[in-house]
Order: C-alpha cells, then structure tokens, then sequence
C-alpha cells in the first residue's frame, strides 16, 4: 500500500487526503460566503438535487436519471447565473488571500499606495450630520474597484473636506441624494446608486438606505459609513455586517483599523492613522 492509511479495497495516499482537505476547506469557504443569504438555500436544493441523482442513477431508475441528468447539465451555467454576487465575492477574496493585490502596484507600474486618507474630517463630519439628523452614506473603495457605481452619479474628483461632505450630504443639495464614493484619498464621487442587500436576516426596521450599505460591501470589500437621517446613528458596515449606533471614538478607531489594514495592502489609499478625539 502507498498511502498513509492502507484499506484493502481503497487507495487512500497523500494525494487524496490532502484533496479531501482542499475539498473540505472549499466547502466550508463556500458555507461561510453563503451563510445568512438566501443563496445558501438554493445551492442546499441544488445539492440535494445533485445527490438524489446519483441515487436514482445507481439504482437504474432510467426516466428520473434522465430528466434529472438534463437539469444537472444546465446545472453549472444556472449556478453561475444565481451565484454571481457570491462568486464575485469569493473571487475577490481568494484575491486578497493570495496578495496579488499587493504586488499589483508595483508590477504594472502603479505606484502602491494613493495620497493618504485621512479618517478625521469624516469623523468629524458624521458628528455634525449625526447632531442636525441629516442623513448620509460614505463608501471607501478598498481593493474592489468602485468605479462602475461612481459613474452611476456625479464626478467630483474632489480633495476630501468636512465642509465638502457637509455641502453634499445637506437636505438642500442637488447632490445629496445617493451615496459618496472615496477612492484614492478622493472624493471621487456623489449621488451614487450601490447595491441594495437581498439578505432576508437585514432586520425590517432598517430602510434602504442601510440595506444599500450593506449590499455594497456584500459584493466588494467597501467600508461603509451610514448615518441615519431618522435617529441620527452612526453605523459602519464592513463585509455584510452592520455596526450600529457607534460612538466617535470606536467610528475612528474602526475605521483607523480597517482601512489602515486594506490600505496597506491594497493600492488604492493609504491612510494616516488618527487619534482618538
Ligand atoms: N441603492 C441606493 N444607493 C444609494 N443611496 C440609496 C440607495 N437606496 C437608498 N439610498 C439613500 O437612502 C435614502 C432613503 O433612505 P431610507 O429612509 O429609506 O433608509 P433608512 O435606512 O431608513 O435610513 P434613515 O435611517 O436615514 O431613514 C434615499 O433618499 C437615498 O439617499
């Protein structure tokens, strides 16, 4: 026997333990994507659908395998079809993991890191909206290109300010409306429509603003700040989840954390850690 665990009737090498443990790791990556979606019950029916197959294929049963065969056929295109957001999720973090992004810069002759980004002058600016009950949605572009959802709105291309973001978000403003995109320490653009989030678990109380928030960063690895124009909270959302209601001092230190963590290895900004207040 070649294998570490010699059964008579089965060859069991190195090979295929480390294949059952790719397999295993896959699954469960794919299981951790899922979780929460309503994805994950349709890629269990798709399952279920697949194993009742392979029974009623080894029982002979002909006209079931058939008809059941043709679906599994369509199977892999209908998955991809149904599983774009998830895959586009997993194929950006199988991205990250590998730290491609991380010699991009250099490889292609980009420079590895945008102007800094600082933290303070959204902070301070959540503040003040958060005070006067006016409504905001801020999305930093990490890794994830944002671009397709900033040509959605208007191009700013602007040097980021605390009155800049207090013009823009005013109930006032033609530009207010939508989300603001930061993207290479810019404020690249206002009025954008992002993804709003399918997630049957986002509670019911949460209107579209905060469930956009969230789809955004369900499909890109955007952080993104939400102030609500009904109670004033401040809330970040960071790869599906939601943190609510957050004190000045834990917005500044998450975000010092998660861009300062991405912005270090991704191109797109770098970011000047801030002190707490
Ligand atoms: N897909 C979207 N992309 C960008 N902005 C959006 C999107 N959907 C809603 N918004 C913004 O959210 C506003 C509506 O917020 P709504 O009151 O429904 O949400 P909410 O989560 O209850 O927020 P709030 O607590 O501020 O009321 C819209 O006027 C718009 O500015």
């Amino acid at each position: 026997m070649s294998g570490p665990f010699p059964i008579d009737f089965l060859r069991f090498g190195w090979i295929d333990a480390a294949d059952v443990l790719l397999v295993t790791v896959l699954l469960y990556q794919l299981y951790k994507l899922l979780r929460g979606s309503v994805a994950l019950n349709v890629a269990l029916g798709l399952i279920s659908i697949y194993l009742l197959y392979l029974v009623v294929k080894a029982t002979g049963m002909e006209l079931l395998t058939k008809i059941l065969g043709q679906f599994m056929s369509v199977g892999v295109l209908a998955s991809i079809i149904l599983f774009q957001q998830e895959i586009r999720r997993f194929l950006l973090s199988v991205g990250k993991a590998t730290a491609l992004e991380r010699v991009r810069g250099w490889k292609w002759g980009r420079p590895a890191v945008g102007p800094p980004l600082s933290v303070g002058p959204f902070v301070e600016a959540a503040k003040s909206l958060s005070n006067k009950y006016t409504g905001a949605l801020i999305c930093f572009a990490q890794a994830s290109d944002l671009t397709p959802f900033a040509e959605s709105g208007d191009r700013l291309d602007a040097e980021i300010s605390k009155r800049l973001l207090l013009s823009i978000f005013n109930k006032t403003s033609p530009l207010h409306d939508g989300a603001v995109i930061v993207t290479n320490g810019r404020i690249q653009a206002a009025r954008c429509i992002i993804p709003v989030s399918e997630n049957p678990d986002v509670p019911a109380a949460l209107g579209l603003r905060h469930r956009a928030a969230i789809g955004l960063t369900e499909v890109t690895d955007a952080v993104v700040l939400v102030v609500s124009e009904e109670t004033g909270a401040i809330s970040l959302v960071y790869h599906g989840t939601l943190y609510r209601d957050l004190p000045t001092a834990e917005l500044r230190s998450r975000l010092n954390e998660w861009l300062l963590k991405s912005g270090a290895s991704s191109s797109t900004a770098s970011l000047k850690p801030e002190a707490a207040a």
